[in-house]
């Protein structure tokens, strides 16, 4: 129904009530920071940085504020040290999706690395089992409170170890059970996609889709690789895509002159999807600031562009959040925000029709209503 006083305005609030999609976030990088304290008590970590729920909070945004990846991905080893049981994966999952669904988020591809979650004797499958039973029963938690939310898994290899092929196979395995997608992740700088060749092309034979994190914390070689070497169908922050531009001055808002690479141009032709994450960019330096990311350039040169949080934890944020750091830094209205909605839904792993579902029944008229 349109808003008879035209266009709400965009705060907090409203940006909350938006329907987003979400499309890359780490589970791992997402726990509410009482749930930390509480799972380390249960299960007798005893490596926590904090005793108390702002401490803890605080130290993971100060010190994954490092201004370097390998330094923020130090972080997530009290996340990960928490998540070793069935009953921590299920919980953390369970509370990732009402989480979410609080955020207004409708649709959501969260990922974690099953290879980390195997200290304490659990098996590959057993990982996932406890992770899918805990979006499924987050999902019929959030549909009971009236936020209904659609959450898929995708199943991350570290790219510093040996398992992808063993992972990409895991993902297979679990793709009719909610596993949509793979990915690699962890630090960048000499660990190149095509390490893991044989990963994708596992993936590709079977048919089945994934993204690859590239030019995050290393250049234009990571995504043309990503691209060309192992045919990612998303990519993972892609930032980097920005130094195969000319003619634009950084920070500027004059467009017209800029010239595309052949990489870049590959990137927008193709609508490869860049999974953007603005204030994770910031933390580990990827970007400067927020006013100096190329996410702006990006979608006013129609790259398919998309707004994800990354880890919410680590980044102190939410999708919502997100937004409103956009809207600010850039300008954007409601048209803008639901463009990059769309973008998003049209980009998931999940069936064509499923997508178009979501996008004509939910994110269409949840837009129409903001937009007035
Ligand atoms: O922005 C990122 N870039 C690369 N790797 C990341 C990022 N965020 C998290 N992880 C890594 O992915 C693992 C599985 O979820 C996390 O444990 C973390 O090591
Ligand atoms: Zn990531």
């Amino acid at each position: 129904m349109a808003n008879p006083v035209g266009p709400t305005p965009i705060d907090l609030a409203s940006l909350k009530r938006a329907p987003k999609v979400l499309l890359h976030d780490h589970l791992d990088g997402g726990l509410r920071p009482a749930t930390v304290l509480e799972l380390a008590a249960e299960t007798g970590y005893a490596n926590l940085p904090a005793t108390t729920e702002p401490e803890l909070a605080a130290w993971f945004r100060d010190a994954a504020d490092s201004g370097s990846l390998v330094k923020y991905l130090e972080t997530f080893e009290h996340t990960v040290g928490v998540m070793q049981t069935p009953e921590a994966l299920a919980r953390v999952a369970r509370e990732c999706a009402e989480d979410l669904a609080a955020d207004g988020v409708v649709y959501a591809e969260v990922r974690f690395a099953p290879e980390q979650h195997l200290q304490r004797g659990l098996s590959l499958d057993e990982v996932m089992e406890a992770v899918l039973a805990g979006f499924a029963s987050g999902e019929s938690a959030a549909r009971t409170a009236g936020r209904p939310i659609v959450v898929r898994c995708l199943v991350t290899a570290m790219r510093h170890a040996a398992r992808s092929r063993e992972i990409a196979e895991l993902t297979v395995r679990w793709r009719d059970r909610g596993a949509v997608g793979f990915d690699i992740a962890g630090a960048e700088a000499g660990f190149p996609p095509s390490r893991h060749l044989d990963a994708f092309e596992y993936m590709r034979d079977h048919s089945a889709p994934f993204t690859i994190h590239a030019g995050e914390a290393f250049g234009l070689p990571s995504i043309h690789e990503a691209l060309a070497f192992c045919g990612c169908d998303r990519l993972g922050h892609g930032v980097r895509i920005v130094d195969d531009i000319d003619g634009v001055e950084p920070g500027s808002a004059d467009f017209a002159g800029a010239r595309l690479g052949r990489v870049a141009a590959r990137v927008r032709d193709a609508r490869i999807p860049l999974e953007m994450c603005p204030s994770s960019n910031v933390q580990t330096g990827a970007v400067a600031s927020l006013e100096e990311h190329p996410f702006n350039l990006l979608a006013q040169l129609r790259f398919r562009v998309t707004v994800n949080t990354d880890n919410r934890l680590m980044s102190d944020t939410t999708m919502s959040k997100e937004m409103l750091k956009l809207v600010e830094t850039f300008g954007y209205g409601w048209t803008d925000l639901q463009r990059f909605t769309i973008n998003a839904m049209k980009s998931a792993f999940l069936p064509f029709d499923e997508r178009l579902a979501i996008i004509d029944e939910t994110i269409k008229p949840g837009f129409a209503v903001l937009i007035g």
